[in-house]
């Protein structure tokens, strides 16, 4: 049968609802119609409405998974966005463990987010889970969805392999409108085995090889390359689908065999380590071949995260921001977490809200109505008027959550709802009240941990996490002499000795900048002229034959930690401001509560 027109599929799909067949000479793909006998024989009908959207927690493995996956999502979407796509990644429990897409809130793609379940007792055909039950590629046009709703959808997706023949789950482009879906096909490919090649790469234990070939040399270092991962003895571990199209077999017959079996020129395997040679297949097929031993990237445990932290890149970052990405800055205390969110703010939306808010300082019963505003009477003791939030005072700007791993669990789930769908309530309101804004989140703490520990949500973790900068130790910043130099300046002092930059250099910081901001304002209340000799850092270790004269004002004080040395310094002023706390702290150029925190 030819079905030219919307009003031919509705007959076939009421034909097949009615007798569980289609009629003569339809033509369905065979993997879509066995989908739409799987939807049938749960109960559904193509009326049958799209659930509400319901998210299931990620477990850790999906977690892993998507730390993979997820930057592959967003090349896709970057390339494919004009189209109005929404691009995810399905386990194979049906479960989406990635998303990218627009944050419209009117999106036809609402149900589509990450922990949503679209298993087809529920949502029918659709073509991940095509893809994942077929284990092959699959685009899925309009009503060949079971479900009427979908009729207007278009999609394409790819399964995605382990290496060892386990299907991992299926990457999918989804869009609203008709389009060249076979276009988005050939991209998914090429970015199933990007996901491949690196799942295999991440977890290769540290003795294995990559044998990498392929019959154009060009193609030996791209996705396209066929890999085979191979163990000390030479017996083979894993391979990618492109290693199985190459040499013409399955999985099966090529795990845990000697690689000798199938490459009947390959002499001594470490001869490929040094170069790339020709390499003959049983069949007596000619490859380009070069054997790798991966670089062991260091695992860390966070997602997204940038291998070189870019600092200087703060347009970098605003532009990410600015594409709706939500950014998580991460570090030890006194790191800058809070600095930087300001200048990626300053950097291009100096005229748009920051609304900042430090989770951690204050009180649990009063952070909801921070948060969320409240209504007029909401509680006992609420203003007449009621109160807008710092959500809601946002609205087109930028909201900064520092110390997010310290927001309790029942506002996490509030927060999670607002950012997915950009709206929310104040407290005691009935009121949906929308407010759009960046996200700027940032912690000490290490969220996956807390994730693991049931601490914190991962559905949180990933609406917060679109890209992750980790700010390191003062110490390790390769920057850090120009940070020292750039507080010197906002100090006034312009000109210090070797030995004092020796100092800074040696000592290790643990309160980070904040730390170091402290020292040297203790050093530019202490000093007579503009510059830095010997500075008040002289008791910190330097080695003790490059040490000047002590003639500071410290110089006769037996050594001891930084921090009993600033309180030490902090009592001497006041002492000779006669106990004037606004005194001290005016001369200290530190605020009253700072000095008090040296004082306890
Ligand atoms: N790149 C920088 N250049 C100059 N000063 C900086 C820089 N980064 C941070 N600072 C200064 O260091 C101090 C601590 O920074 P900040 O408050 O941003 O740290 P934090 O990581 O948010 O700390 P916490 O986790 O304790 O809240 C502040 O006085 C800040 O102005």
């Amino acid at each position: 049968m030819q079905i030219s027109s919307s009003r031919d599929w509705c007959q076939v799909k009421d034909y097949f609802y009615k007798t569980g067949q289609v009629p003569e000479q339809t033509e369905l793909d065979p993997t879509i119609l066995q989908m739409w006998h799987k939807a049938k024989a749960a109960g559904l009908s193509p009326f049958t409405p799209v659930p509400a959207s319901t998210q299931q927690p990620l477990t850790t493995d999906d977690i892993r998974l998507s730390e993979t996956v997820f930057p592959i999502l967003k090349d896709i979407w970057a390339l494919f966005k004009h189209q109005n796509i929404c691009t995810f990644f399905l386990n194979t429990q049906f479960k989406i463990i990635a998303e990218y897409q627009n944050p419209d809130p009117h999106s036809p793609y609402h149900f589509l987010k990450q922990g949503q379940v679209l298993d087809i007792a529920q949502f029918g055909s659709i073509a991940p889970s095509c893809s994942i039950l077929s284990q092959m590629p699959i685009i899925m046009m309009g009503h060949q969805h079971y479900l009427n709703e979908f009729s207007d959808f278009y999609c394409a997706s790819v399964p995605v392999f382990n290496g060892q023949g386990k299907i991992l789950g299926a990457l999918d482009i989804t869009s609203y409108r008709e389009q060249l879906a076979s276009n988005w096909l050939r991209h998914l490919l090429y970015q199933g085995y990007v996901v491949e090649n690196e799942i295999i790469k991440k977890n290769m234990p540290a003795q294995h090889k990559l044998l990498y070939f392929q019959h154009s040399e060009d193609l030996l270092k791209t996705a396209y390359t066929g890999m085979i991962e191979i163990d000390a003895t030479g017996q083979i571990q894993k391979a990618n689908q492109m290693a199985l199209t190459l040499l013409n077999t399955s999985i099966d017959q090529l795990l845990y065999k000697p690689i000798s079996n199938y490459f009947s020129s390959i002499s001594t395997l470490a001869s490929l380590e040094q170069q790339t040679q020709f390499i003959r297949s049983q069949d007596e097929a000619l490859f380009y071949a070069r054997l790798y031993t991966p670089q062991m990237t260091k695992k860390t445990s966070h997602l997204f995260s940038t291998s070189t932290p870019d600092f200087k890149d703060i347009a970098k970052l605003s532009k990410i921001l600015h594409s709706d990405v939500p950014i998580l800055i991460t570090g030890a205390t006194g790191s800058g977490k809070d600095h930087l969110a300001r200048q990626i703010h300053e950097f291009a939306t100096k005229d748009q809200a920051f609304i900042s808010i430090n989770c951690a300082a204050i009180p649990e019963h009063l952070l909801e109505s921070e948060l969320f505003g409240y209504e007029a009477g909401a509680f006992t003791g609420a203003s007449a008027k009621g109160k807008r939030g710092l959500i809601e005072l946002a609205h087109q700007g930028i909201l900064f959550l520092d110390e997010i791993g310290d927001l309790p669990k029942h506002l996490q789930a509030k927060l999670l709802r607002v950012l997915q769908d950009q709206v929310f309530y104040r407290v005691g309101g009935h009121k949906p009240i929308q407010s759009q804004f960046k996200l700027i989140s940032a912690t000490h703490q290490d969220l996956l941990a807390m994730i693991d520990n049931h601490d914190f949500r991962s559905d949180l973790y990933y609406r917060i996490c679109g890209y992750q900068i980790e700010l390191p130790q003062l110490k390790d910043r390769p920057d850090k002499i120009d940070i020292f130099k750039t507080l010197l300046a906002n100090a006034k002092i312009y000109s210090w000795s070797v030995n004092v930059q020796e100092q800074f250099e040696h000592y290790d910081w643990p309160g980070n900048i904040r730390e170091l901001t402290h020292v040297i304002q203790l050093s530019a209340a202490l000093i007579a002229h503009d510059s830095l000799e010997h500075a008040h850092l002289e008791h910190l270790h330097v080695p003790q034959q490059r040490k000047v004269t002590p003639q500071s004002y410290l110089a006769n004080k037996p050594q001891t930690s930084l921090n009993q040395m600033t309180k030490q310094l902090v009592l001497d002023i006041l002492q000779q401001e006669k106990g004037n706390i606004s005194q001290a702290a005016k001369r200290l150029n530190i605020s009253r509560t700072t000095l008090y925190k040296y004082l306890q």
